[in-house]
């Protein structure tokens, strides 16, 4: 039986490479994220995690490769954290019209979605970790994206909070069918809130549904076999064999190995996303 064609991505890279002065710290990284599902990306400190969103979203250019976005994509985009300054105050109502200016209606419905529903009034500075993430979500949904893009979210959230969170943008997604690719440190969650795993390390290392990547030697290799191993993370040692094609996820290659359509350019800031 044929399968249905597959949507085309929202957005993708083929190939990227991203070098900083003389060190390349990605090479040959290709992902594309489909309409409603959730993407995460996992990966030691220093992998490339934050860069390969940022050559996504544009703000730096791959020195190799090439990065397409769905013609007029609109992008929802949630930072580490936003740090607010408490002699400024600034209510949570006011935060939602910046830096545009949005009606009453619109920003209530918004703080509907996330939880906070009549908590305009409160001033930002006196959120907690959690409520900040929520401000910051609802913010994002304010320009109705197709794809949310989210650097480790829950940074600085205890265990709770973080499944709090994620469960949230399983609903927001389950709502609006809008699709997320995040970058996680917090395995044990993003496990099972996620359609798809992307193992970084300077290149893909392993990807797949959540299943097939949890039993993948080079997930292994990264967090243990026992997976609440975050730990492990900070201890990957890159040792895996690249050599052959694995049935049920694909392969990169090192960081260090330069094949073709990479040059020596260092990363610019770039206002484009390549072509
Ligand atoms: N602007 C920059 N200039 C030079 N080197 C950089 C720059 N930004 C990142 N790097 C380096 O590139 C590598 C990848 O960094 P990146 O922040 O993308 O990793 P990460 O996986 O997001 O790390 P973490 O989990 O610690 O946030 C690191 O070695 C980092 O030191």
């Amino acid at each position: 039986m044929s399968r249905a064609p597959q949507p085309a991505p929202l957005i993708s890279a083929q190939n990227i490479c991203i070098r900083y002065g003389g060190t390349e710290v990605l090479h040959n990284v290709s992902l594309g994220v489909r309409p409603g599902e959730i993407v995460t990306i996992v990966g030691p400190n220093g992998s490339g995690k934050s860069t390969l969103l940022r050559a996504l979203l544009g703000i730096i250019a791959p020195a190799g490769g090439g990065v397409t976005r769905a013609p007029g994509l609109r992008i929802g985009y949630l930072p580490q954290r936003l740090s607010i300054d408490p002699s400024m105050p600034i209510t949570l109502r006011r935060f939602l019209s910046l830096p545009l200016r949005v009606s009453d209606q619109r920003a209530g419905a918004a703080l509907a979605q996330v939880g906070l529903e009549g908590k305009g009034a409160l001033q930002m500075a006196g959120l907690s970790g959690g409520q900040m993430q929520r401000a910051l979500l609802a913010r994002a949904l304010l320009s109705d994206p197709q794809i949310l893009m989210l650097d480790e979210p829950t940074q600085g959230l205890d265990q709770p909070g973080e499944a709090d969170f994620y469960r949230l943008i399983e609903e927001v997604r389950a709502r609006t069918g809008l699709a997320v690719l995040m970058v996680s440190h917090d395995l044990h969650v993003v496990m099972a809130a996620s359609d798809r795993v992307i193992c970084l390390n300077g290149h893909i290392c392993c990807e797949g549904t959540p299943a097939v990547v949890s039993t993948a030697p080079e997930y292994r290799a990264l967090f243990g076999p026992g997976t609440r191993g975050a730990l492990a993370l900070y201890r990957h040692e890159h040792d895996h064999d690249h050599s052959e094609p694995h049935d049920h996820h694909s392969h990169g290659h090192h960081p260090h190995d330069h094949g073709p359509g990479c040059s020596h350019n260092a990363a610019q800031p770039s206002g484009k996303a390549g072509e």
